[in-house]
């Protein structure tokens, strides 16, 4: 079945009043969609609504009109500071965002536009998720129980068994509880979570923290292994290096929005090829590139500037960028949210 027969189909299930408008709208994304592309996020926005003072309630948005694209076979890393909205990206892509939490934008998974309903069936199938911290294991769960969660259970046993061989890790572990194995091995456990013959979409959040080189070199394999069988993979990390050592693309975060997504091979030299002054800072902040600090912080989700989001920090700033936010635009092979870009 054809992309466009299969929303169609879904369309008709639901058979609503606004079935011509659904359709309408699926029409124009069908234009854009190519066979490659197996992810496409496009102006997604998160807020979560908190009470303040009084108990009056505000609409905290944290992810603003973000954009993101994988293709199949693709390694995409995900890179910004912390709470840019790196996590938030992964869970809102897997539907486990808190209750709270109000979303918009579009979320196309093969073409087909995903609700919570579907995001469900897929997960942890087709769309699977290494998460941030091995706190996201069950402590009172066996660790072999765990990674068979999900999977047919008819072969569930035989399955883990597998995998545990394969990621190095003994039988005689599979009845442990995560509190009496090594962070390495639980890192193993959390990889192995994620392993399905289905899964054509792996979501890694911060899968490299703390390793030692021998481990931070055996999971750049693994990621990339499962990119070389065809599988998209979105890596979130602080790990530059490791983003361009193993990632086809990197996309850069900054207060909940992404500024820019280059090419690997665009991190080079003084970062000439780099298009937002924000990513040409981050990539003077490497020891091999001087260690040069910009000055200033990331704003915080309730003190946005106005206009263009790194203006306050940037040194080519106009009256413009205090203005208005910039829309996204490609330039030279990469996306860009800079009016000076070139
Ligand atoms: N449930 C929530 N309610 C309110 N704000 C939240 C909630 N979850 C996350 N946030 C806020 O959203 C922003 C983005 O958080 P997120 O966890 O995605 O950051 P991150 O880029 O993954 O950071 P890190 O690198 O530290 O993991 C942060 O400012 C965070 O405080
Ligand atoms: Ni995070």
């Amino acid at each position: 079945m054809n992309l466009f027969n299969k929303t169609k189909d879904n369309n008709k299930e639901n058979n609503n009043m606004d079935k011509n408008i659904d359709e309408i709208k699926i029409d124009e994304m069908k234009i854009e969609y190519s066979e490659s592309v197996l992810l496409d996020v496009s102006g997604l926005s998160v807020s979560f609504n908190q009470y303040v003072k009084n108990l009056k309630q505000v609409e905290l948005n944290v992810i603003h009109d973000l954009n993101l694209t994988v293709k199949k076979g693709e390694i995409v890393a995900v890179v910004g500071s912390s709470g840019s909205g790196k996590s938030l990206l992964a869970h809102a892509i897997l539907g486990i965002l808190p209750s709270n939490a109000v979303v918009s934008g579009n979320i196309l998974y093969n073409g087909e536009l995903l609700n919570d309903k579907r995001k469900k069936q897929l997960r942890g199938r087709e769309i699977t998720f290494i998460p941030q911290s091995v706190n996201y294991l069950d402590p009172l769960m066996k660790v072999g129980k765990q990674v068979q969660i999900g999977m047919d259970k008819k072969d569930a046993s035989k399955n883990q068994k597998k995998l545990f061989s394969r990621y190095g890790l003994k039988t005689k572990d599979e009845v442990k509880y995560p509190f009496e194995l090594s962070g390495g091995m639980l890192r193993r456990v959390l990889i192995s979570t994620s392993i399905r013959p289905e899964a054509n979409l792996i979501i890694a959040d911060e899968p490299t923290p703390g390793l030692h080189p021998e481990a931070l070199e055996e999971t750049k394999n693994q990621i990339k292994e499962l990119a070389n069988q065809g599988k998209g993979v979105i890596m979130i990390t602080h790990d530059i290096h490791s983003a361009l050592d193993i990632a086809d693309k990197i996309a850069v975060f900054y207060a909940g929005s992404t500024l820019e997504v280059a090419l690997v091979s665009d991190f080079e030299g003084e970062g000439e090829n780099l298009r937002h002054p924000y990513t040409k800072a981050l990539w003077k902040s490497l020891p091999q590139n001087g260690f040069k600090v910009t000055e200033g912080s990331q704003p915080m989700a309730n003190k946005l500037p106005s206009g263009c989001l790194y203006s306050p920090r940037c040194e080519n700033t106009c009256s413009i960028c205090k203005d208005e936010r910039p829309k996204m635009r490609e330039i030279r092979n990469g996306m860009v949210r800079c009016n000076n870009a070139t």
